[in-house]
């Protein structure tokens, strides 16, 4: 059996580095490809090295456009600029991408639309089975109870995370919202600071912690009249995400061009 062929952007990335270990250690795909920013100082080094894996004979080195047209797909966890770059790259070769990046905006999201008529992109704020598990559960207890149960979100990151809410929460929230059948762009509430007013019913609200070490914690409470209900993920392990990202990779192969998510890959979108 052919195995497909895979690229890591972001080579030496918190999630660069579990990605090419993800590949390394997967069925039914080869990394042939690691990219990294020009003047990082990893260009040249061997991506299996960088990640501690062992020799795997991959050089990283800062030129996309060739590697690209020798993959079938690419793993891509890096900052919204870079994503959309490389959304263009792979829509150009015909192959998956695979999106982890989070912090994009209204206008870069149209961008991943547009390159999703010739690439099959699969994009999610979160590729673990657990998160996506959840979101499923959130959209049903949202459609279940009304609006004297607030819904707030919760999340908890590292120190080093440079976006928020998370992409994790904005799914959360986004799933919430179908439940209740509204639109999250008009009931989020994102920050509360001083005089703020009592809470609005139906808005959805949002509340961010970030420092140490912490890999991904989030709650989606629905705060009700006399009792609270909270649905809970903790990640443990940054594995998770990269072998999510690689079964998307896997699952894109023999997919038409178009913009997927996890919820398609895992056979929850009827959740
Ligand atoms: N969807 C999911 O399941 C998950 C998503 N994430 C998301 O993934 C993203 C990355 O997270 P994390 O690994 O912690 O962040 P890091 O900052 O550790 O890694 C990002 C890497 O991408 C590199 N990079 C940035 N721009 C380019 C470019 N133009 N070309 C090549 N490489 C580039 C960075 O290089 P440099 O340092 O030089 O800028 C860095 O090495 C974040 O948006 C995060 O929220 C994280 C975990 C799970
Ligand atoms: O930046 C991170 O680390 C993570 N980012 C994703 C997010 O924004 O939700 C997923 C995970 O929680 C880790």
């Amino acid at each position: 059996m052919t195995e497909m062929r895979l690229v890591v952007v972001g080579a030496a990335g918190r999630m660069g580095r579990m990605l090419i270990k993800a590949v390394a250690e997967a069925e039914g795909c080869a990394l042939v490809g690691a990219i990294e920013r020009k003047g990082s100082e990893v260009i040249g080094q061997d991506a299996g090295l960088l990640a501690g894996t062992g020799l795997l004979d991959v050089e990283v080195t800062d030129d996309p456009l060739p590697v690209f047209a020798q993959a079938d797909g690419v793993l891509d966890f890096t900052a919204p600029a870079a994503t959309v770059a490389f959304a263009a790259l792979a829509a150009q070769a015909r192959i998956v991408h695979v999106i982890g990046t989070t912090g994009l905006q209204e206008a870069e999201f149209a961008k991943l639309e547009a390159a999703a008529r010739h690439a099959r992109i699969v994009q999610s704020g979160n590729m673990s089975l657990g998160v996506n598990l959840l979101a499923g559960l959130v959209r049903k207890v949202a459609a279940t109870l009304g609006e004297d149960y607030d819904i707030e979100v919760l999340e908890m990151h590292h120190r080093m995370k440079v976006d928020a809410p998370s992409g994790t929460a904005l799914l959360l929230g986004e799933a919430a919202a179908e439940g209740r059948k509204i639109s999250l762009k008009d009931r989020s509430v994102r920050s509360r600071d001083g005089h703020t007013g009592a809470r609005n019913p139906g808005d959805i609200g949002f509340a961010t912690l970030r420092g140490g070490t912490v890999v991904g914690e989030h709650t989606v409470m629905f705060a009700g009249p006399g009792e609270r209900l909270e649905l809970s993920h903790r990640a443990e392990d940054r594995s998770i995400f990269a072998r999510g990202a690689v079964r998307a990779a896997l699952w894109g192969f023999d997919k038409k061009p178009g913009y997927y998510t996890m919820a398609d890959v895992l056979g929850l979108a009827d959740l």
